[in-house]
């Protein structure tokens, strides 16, 4: 391993690789030493495009496989954004070949399965983590912070999670989120993930007693030999009085909006998932008022807004770079975070708990 920077190896070309090439070259502790892809050809087209748009700083490697980026021993780190019903093969074969792993979300086709991928990397000494990008900013920080301060939100009570975009007929048709072998969580893997998720941390990454959820619309993509979930709603029930909400879908415009209310106020982030593109992070707290006084009723806005400097993407502050940044640290140190594989298992096991209610006409389940 190179002292100073972590070596990574894609798997694939997928869409969201050129998101993190860019974050790995701005992370400032890792550099991107291998593509492989089903074809050479398409291999070297990703590294030309990215290249000529963020050069890399480095050689990069066109591989014309996937195994052949495993015999490699320039990559200390996979980065595996294939499809999720892809992925467990390549995780395990990974880790059994000493590469630290990130892996996109959803992690695995159901819960056993990233159970087996967390214990191959447990196995072979390798830090495992998953995608999602606002675990590693800033504003979840401060916004954790508010939650506990005892007097923001005060004793926690709801929290709500939104996240959809409306995907047009092409998506629709051909998508692999809309494809049940590649995908076959649709929305609830693709953006219910990032809902559980929030829940989690705003909750103190605490399990739900139980878990109700129903496919509110289906969606088959032409080659596909099932229905996916493509718009879904779902409870979840915690201890002391904690209730959540979640919806998502491919079939309502763009929307990430989560709150988290208290007995004494909410705290709100309209962007949660993806920021939008600024150089700050925002968010608001509000404690909100209502007056009556005889005929006269008001309600009073009380509502305080909160930011910090983070850009949206591709900056060096950038979550997605923070996250780049961190994985390479704990390869580097040669520590490992135990954090980021119970973040994973326990948003997969609730994602699982979704699944199984919808199919029992969303029966509460127990995670
Ligand atoms: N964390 C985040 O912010 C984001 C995460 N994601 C997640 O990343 C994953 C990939 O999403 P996206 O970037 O849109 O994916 P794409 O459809 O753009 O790419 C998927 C890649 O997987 C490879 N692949 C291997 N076998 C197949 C197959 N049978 N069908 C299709 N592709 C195959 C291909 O690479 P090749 O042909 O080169 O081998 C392809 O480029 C999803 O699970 C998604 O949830 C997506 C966007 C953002
Ligand atoms: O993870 C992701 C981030 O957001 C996108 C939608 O805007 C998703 O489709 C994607 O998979």
């Amino acid at each position: 391993m190179s002292n100073k920077q972590c070596r990574w190896g894609f798997f694939g070309t997928a869409a969201i690789a050129r998101k993190n090439w860019k974050a790995i070259r701005l992370s400032g502790n890792g550099r991107v030493a291998a593509v492989a892809s089903r074809t050479a050809d398409r291999a070297q087209t990703f590294i030309d495009e990215c290249n000529d748009e963020y050069p890399a700083g480095c050689d990069v490697s066109a591989v014309g496989s996937y195994e052949g980026l495993l015999e490699r021993d320039d990559v200390d780190a996979v980065y595996i954004p294939l499809p999720t019903g892809l992925r467990k093969e390549w995780a395990i074969a990974a880790a059994a070949a000493g590469k630290h792993v990130l892996i996109e979300k959803p992690v695995a086709n159901n819960s056993s399965d990233a159970a087996e991928i967390i214990a191959a990397c447990e196995d072979a000494g390798v830090q495992f983590m998953d995608g999602v990008m606002f675990d590693h900013s800033e504003r979840l920080a401060k916004v954790k912070q508010q939650i506990g301060d005892g007097t923001t939100v005060g004793k926690l009570r709801r929290i709500n999670a939104h996240f959809s975009f409306a995907g047009d007929a092409e998506f629709q048709k051909s998508n692999i989120r809309v494809d049940s072998v590649l995908e076959t969580h649709g929305c609830l893997g693709d953006l219910g993930w990032y809902c559980i998720r929030f829940i989690l941390q705003a909750n103190g990454l605490v399990m739900p007693t139980s878990v109700s959820a129903r496919t509110l619309t289906p969606l088959q993509g032409e080659n596909s030999p099932h229905c996916v979930p493509g718009e879904m709603s779902g409870e979840l029930i915690f201890p002391d009085g904690v209730s959540a909400g979640f919806y998502c879908s491919f079939l309502t415009e763009n929307h990430q909006r989560v709150s988290v209310s208290g007995d004494k106020g909410y705290i709100a982030i309209e962007d949660f998932v993806l920021p939008f593109y600024d150089s700050m992070a925002h968010w608001t707290t509000s404690s909100n008022t209502l007056e009556i006084d005889n005929c006269r009723w008001n309600f009073r806005r009380e509502t305080v807004a909160h930011s910090i400097p983070e850009y949206a993407s591709g900056e060096a502050n950038s979550q997605e770079v923070k996250m780049l940044r961190t994985f390479n640290d704990l390869v580097l140190s040669g520590k490992r975070d135990p954090l980021y594989p119970e973040l994973a298992i326990k948003t997969q096991r609730i994602l699982d708990a979704c699944r199984k209610s919808d199919v029992s006409d969303g029966r509460p389940v127990q995670p």
